[in-house]
This record gives C-alpha cells, sequence and structure tokens, in this order.
C-alpha cells in the first residue's frame, strides 16, 4: 500500500534512488522540501521513506516513542557485533532499552560534572596543541592530529589507557572509524542493501566491512584482556567504560557481543563526530578571524593565559559557547541523523504513516530554516545570543537539535559538548589559526564536505603561531 503523503515522482523500480545519488543526499532532500513540504516521502527502489524537515515534525516525531525503532539494513547487521547487539543502530527492544542503561551508567561514573572526562580531555588537548606548535609556521593539514586527540581522549575512556601513533591498535581504531562511511544510509556500499549477493563479486565496501569485522574483533578481545588483568589489580570502583560492561557480563547481564557492541558505538560515535565538528571549526576560524578574536578576548579576560580553561568557565563566556552551537548548526555534522522506523501505525505533520517505515530526520533542513535562522547559509555566532549578550537557553534554541531528542537522544551530548569547549578555548587560549594562504583560505561550505554518517571536511591546511609571542 502506498503512503499518502506528497513527494517527488521517481522513475521505474528506481524511484528517486538516482537523484539521491547524484547530489549530496541531504540538500537535495532539502530542495525537496521547499517544493513538498517539511513531510514528504521518497522512494527507493520499492521502499517509500518519510523525510521530515522541519522543527515541528521532527520534534513531534522524536518525542513520541512511536517512531523510536531503527530500519534493517544489510551493511548494519552485518557490522554490528552479532548482528545489531549495539545501541545505535538497534531495533527498539527491552534489549536496547538495557544496553543503553548500561551504556550512560558507564559514561556517568565519570562524575555527573564530567569532571574525570575533563581532566583527561585536558590532557589530550595540551598534547594536540604541541602536535600543532611543532610545525612552527610551516602549513599543515590539522585533521589528523584533532582525530588523534578526540581517539585517545576515547580510548582513555573506554580502556583506561590513550594509544601509540604507530601502535597496531591505533591503526585499528582509524580503520573502523573510517569504515563507518560505509554504513551511511545512502553512499558508499548502499548497493549492499539492495543486492547482499554483490559480496561475492569483489565489492569493494564488502571488503573493507569484513576487514573491519576482524580488526575490531582483535582490538576488542585485546582491551577486554587488559581489562580483566586491571580489574584484578584492584577491587575498589570502575574506572573504565570497559570495567563496567566486563561486570555486567559476567553477572550475565549482557552478552560478550554486547560488550562488544557497546564500545563500537562508544568509539565510532565518540571520535568521528566530535572530530569532523572540531575540523570544520577549525576551517571557520581561517576565514573568520573576527570570531577567532571574540574568543581570544573571552579568554583573556575569564580566564587569562596563567591557567587552563576548565569546563565551567563556559558559564562566563557567553560567546565561546555560543561559537559551539553554531558550528553544530553552521556544518551540522550528522545532517541525516540516524535513520528511525515507526514501531506501530502512527502520523506525523498530520499524515498517516503506517508501522515499520522508515524516518528520516533531516536536521540539516532544520538547522538551515530561514524561518529560524537569517542567511542560514553564513556563520553568525551572535544569533546564540541574546540582547544582554547571554547564550539562549535550550528552549530558545529552536530549530536546532544537532544531538536528537527523545528516546533515541544522543548519549554523548554533554561528554561532546565538553571536549568542544575545552578544545576551542585551550586551543586558542594558546595559538592564532591561520590560513595558509590568507587571500585564498580553505573554503568552509559543509555541503562541499565528503557526505556520509558524519558529514567530513576534506584535506586543508592551517598555520599556527604562538599567542605568547604577540602578547
Ligand atoms: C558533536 C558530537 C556529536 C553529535 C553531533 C552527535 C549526534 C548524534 C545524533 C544526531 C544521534 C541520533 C539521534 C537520533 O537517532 O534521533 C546520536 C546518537 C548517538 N550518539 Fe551521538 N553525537 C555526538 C557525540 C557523541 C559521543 C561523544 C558519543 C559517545 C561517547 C555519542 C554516542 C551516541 C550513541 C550511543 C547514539 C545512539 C543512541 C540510540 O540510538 O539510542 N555521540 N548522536
Amino acid at each position: 500500500k502506498r503512503l499518502d503523503i506528497p513527494g517527488p515522482k521517481g522513475v521505474h523500480i528506481f524511484g528517486n534512488a538516482f537523484e539521491l545519488s547524484s547530489q549530496t543526499p541531504y540538500v537535495q532532500l532539502h530542495k525537496w522540501s521547499k517544493k513538498y513540504g517539511g513531510v514528504f516521502k521518497i522512494q527507493i527502489f520499492n521502499e517509500e521513506i518519510v523525510v521530515l524537515n522541519e522543527n515541528d515534525a521532527v520534534r513531534e516525531a522524536l518525542l513520541s516513542e512511536d517512531f523510536a525503532g531503527r530500519p534493517y539494513s544489510w551493511r548494519t547487521n552485518f557490522s554490528t557485533p552479532g548482528g545489531y547487539k549495539d545501541i545505535a543502530f538497534r531495533d527498539s527492544s527491552q534489549g536496547w532499552k538495557k544496553l543503553r542503561k548500561i551504556a550512560h551508567r558507564g559514561l556517568k561514573q565519570f562524575g555527573d560534572g564530567m569532571d574525570r572526562i575533563a581532566l583527561l580531555a585536558s590532557d589530550e588537548i595540551q598534547d594536540c596543541i604541541m602536535r600543532f606548535k611543532s610545525n612552527g609556521e610551516t602549513p599543515f593539514d590539522p585533521r589528523e592530529a584533532v582525530e588523534k586527540c578526540i581517539a585517545n581522549i576515547m580510548s582513555s575512556l573506554l580502556v583506561g589507557e590513550s594509544i601509540d601513533d604507530n601502535s597496531e591498535d591505533y591503526h585499528s581504531v582509524r580503520f573502523i572509524v573510517e569504515s563507518d562511511k560505509r554504513i551511511a544510509p545512502s553512499g558508499p556500499g548502499a548497493e549492499l542493501d539492495m543486492f547482499p549477493w554483490l559480496r561475492f563479486f569483489g565489492n569493494e565496501s564488502y571488503k573493507i566491512l569484513k576487514e573491519t569485522v576482524v580488526k575490531r574483533n582483535k582490538l576488542f578481545s585485546s582491551w577486554m584482556e587488559k581489562t580483566e588483568y586491571k580489574m584484578n589489580l584492584h577491587s575498589d570502583d570502575s574506572r573504565s567504560v570497559c570495567e563496567v560492561l566486563q561486570q555486567h557480563h559476567k553477572q550475565g547481564d549482557i552478552t560478550k557481543d554486547e560488550v562488544y557492541g557497546v564500545l563500537q558505538d562508544l568509539l565510532i560515535a565518540g571520535i568521528a563526530t566530535t572530530s569532523t565538528t572540531l575540523k570544520a571549526f577549525l576551517l571557520i576560524l581561517v576565514n573568520k578571524p573576527d570570531v577567532q578574536k571574540k574568543i581570544q578576548a573571552e579568554i583573556d579576560n575569564v580566564i587569562g593565559d596563567g591557567r587552563l580553561p576548565t569546563f565551567a568557565d563556559r558559564h562566563n563566556m557567553p560567546y565561546s559557547q555560543a561559537a559551539v552551537f553554531e558550528i553544530l548548526r553552521y556544518s551540522t555534522t550528522t545532517t541525516l541523523s540516524i535513520p528511525h522506523k515507526t514501531l506501530c501505525d502512527t502520523s506525523v505533520g498530520g499524515y498517516k504513516v503506517p508501522r515499520g517505515t522508515m524516518v528520516l530526520m533531516n536536521l540539516w533542513a532544520l538547522h538551515h530554516d530561514e524561518k529560524y535562522f537569517d542567511e542560514p547559509y553564513e556563520f553568525k555566532v551572535e544569533r546564540f545570543l541574546d540582547d544582554n549578550g547571554k547564550c539562549l537557553s535550550a528552549h530558545e534554541r529552536k530549530s536546532f537539535l544537532p544531538f536528537g531528542i527523545g528516546k533515541r537522544e544522543c548519549l554523548g551530548e554533554a561528554m561532546a559538548k565538553l571536549r568542544m569547549f575545552l578544545f576551542i578555548t585551550s586551543l586558542l587560549q594558546k595559538l592564532d589559526i591561520l590560513p595558509q594562504d590568507k587571500n585564498n583560505p580553505p573554503d568552509p561550505d559543509p555541503t562541499k564536505f565528503e557526505y556520509s554518517i558524519t558529514n567530513l571536511p576534506g584535506p586543508f591546511n592551517i598555520v599556527v603561531k604562538n599567542r605568547e609571542n604577540e602578547k
């Protein structure tokens, strides 16, 4: 039965598949929303998908449990431990709820105020600043150092130690994070969902996914061995997420696949999203020296150069905090979020949606809606400040949902905000970030990034200068 919802007419058999793959998907969907409205449907082969493109419809869906399911995909089933024994892609079930709670507990033991994460993050960020500085005034591509920094914070959290750049573990982590591209709703690997038999004919995405599974199992098995060893050494409260997971596994609450499933989600979601957003922010800094100067003025005022920034400083640094919100809006790291699925016959925006329908939340469209944001394609920190220069509260930040809301809301929102705030303020406390060629800075336009579950900036160079030399 066809859905009674407007949408672009596709071609026989393929539906809208070609139009979607020839353009960046979220941009094409945004264009269609101007013609068909905030709620419309597309067709990919024989599947009809509902796309939500505006604030009211997305909130209505996310705040209802009816939309908390996840659709099946052959690639995701293949790549998640035990076939969907994870959190992010697993369909709504008691098992998913239990795992989400356990992962939440694992992250929570780092302190409600995230004190331990802040300490870990500060060390890794200072290390990243040293790496930046080691280039002197020679131009360099900062992407790898940023990813390394975020990866190390994540591994310290997950397994209690950071990873050496040259180790096999580090290469495995990067490989696992990189191959996440292969499970984005469209893009490389999508053909495997329609034609899983392509794997028998040398399909490139399949080879990468298969290698990822081998590397992942080896990495997580070594992490669990290390954890077991550490747990035998100390019997006090848990120290890493692995220890919490291991305890629950031993008590019979969760299976080994579920332990790996949580680790995989936290590793990928914890690294890919935050490092991508920070890379996009560096692109903005080299294009917007005025933004950089205003953040630095706030740092000089509130923190000075005698101590490192803390997360508590954000309360006195509205401009820096608003800059974090603006980069999350402007570049919209997870443009189409993670696909949802209806768990029962339901409705959204006045349209009936039957059980089992895939629903895409076009966060890009929300974040670039002219109704809420003037000149949405411009980077303007001030849009998140009120007339008194105070940062807008969550309630006042309309049409802004970088982390989703409701049953499926991001598990790492607090941690992501903390790491981004600390990274940006620590970096700009010490350094000026400049383009290699000031007459031709690299293009910050996110629609030109590589589309994936996260929106990935391509190669670009920056130059750093010590601020101490200036003062
Ligand atoms: C800039 C950083 C981040 C952004 C923009 C982001 C965004 C998102 C979004 C949009 C979703 C999907 C919500 C939905 O389905 O409606 C999500 C889910 C998720 N995120 Fe994040 N995230 C970030 C960082 C993190 C971090 C640091 C972690 C963990 C340490 C994390 C863990 C997760 C998990 C486990 C889910 C799946 C939740 C579920 O399906 O129940 N994320 N995130």
